[in-house]
């Protein structure tokens, strides 16, 4: 879908980075074009000052729509939601919604900041790797066993029901870098894996996946 005839759509992304694949999941859903503008974490461009000028938290992702500039992944999901309304991504039921803010609370709150690139570096510094893995492995355990409690009885397909609603969002991220970057074990959490497995036939999370993205490397198992 065009953009309603404004100005392309800027999304500051990092192939690998959960916050950005959320984003990126938004846009393919609502069938939004996009100009992809790599940040490379690693070589620490995130911190470069003119990044920094759109983003002060030197984070990614970054929205840029003409003026509008928006950072925080839950900020610009939002704003898109608005914007184009179109597929709705919380349900109109009050319960399912609070449980879609929840469940992609718990990821935004209480794992993925556990998990974020300096937080690990910083560990694995000043203390060795194993703490690291350590600390890593006990934040995804701790809000993957939430995820699993608060989803197992109201999960169809995807997170709440078979529709894709927030929850989704977050979850199939999470769930992509648990098993590919930290190597956690799905088994004890079946409703979440049962999503994961939905995930992957849906071409709008297909087309956001990192292996997809401009900046991924040539092989990136
Ligand atoms: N709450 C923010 C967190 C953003 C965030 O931590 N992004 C990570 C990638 S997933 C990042 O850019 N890390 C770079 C760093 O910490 O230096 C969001 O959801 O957008």
């Amino acid at each position: 879908m065009a953009n309603s005839g404004e100005e392309k759509l800027k999304l500051y992304s990092y192939w690998r980075s959960s916050c950005a694949h959320r984003v990126r999941i938004a846009l393919s859903l609502k069938g939004l074009e996009y100009e992809y503008i790599p940040v490379n974490l690693l070589k620490g461009e995130q911190s470069d000052p003119d990044f920094k000028k759109i983003n002060p938290m030197g984070t990614v992702p970054a929205l840029v729509d003409g003026g509008v500039v928006i950072s925080d992944s839950l900020a610009i999901i939002m704003y898109l939601d608005e914007k184009y309304p179109e597929p709705p991504l919380l349900p109109r039921d009050l319960h399912k919604r609070a449980v879609n803010f929840q469940a992609a609370s718990i990821v935004l709150s209480g794992i993925q900041p556990h998990q974020n690139l300096g937080v690990i570096k910083f560990i694995e510094e000043k203390i060795n790797s194993e703490e690291k893995t350590a600390w890593v492995t006990n934040a995804i355990t701790k809000g993957f066993t939430a995820l699993e409690k608060l989803l197992v009885s109201c999960a169809g397909k995807h997170a709440t029901g078979d529709e894709v609603y927030l929850a989704d969002l977050f979850l199939a991220p999470q769930i992509y870098g648990a098993i590919n970057r930290f190597q956690i074990n799905l088994e004890p959490y079946p409703t979440l894996a049962t999503c994961y497995e939905s995930y992957k036939d849906l071409p709008a999370f297909q087309n956001a996946a990192p292996e997809k993205q401009p900046d991924a490397p040539a092989s990136t198992s």
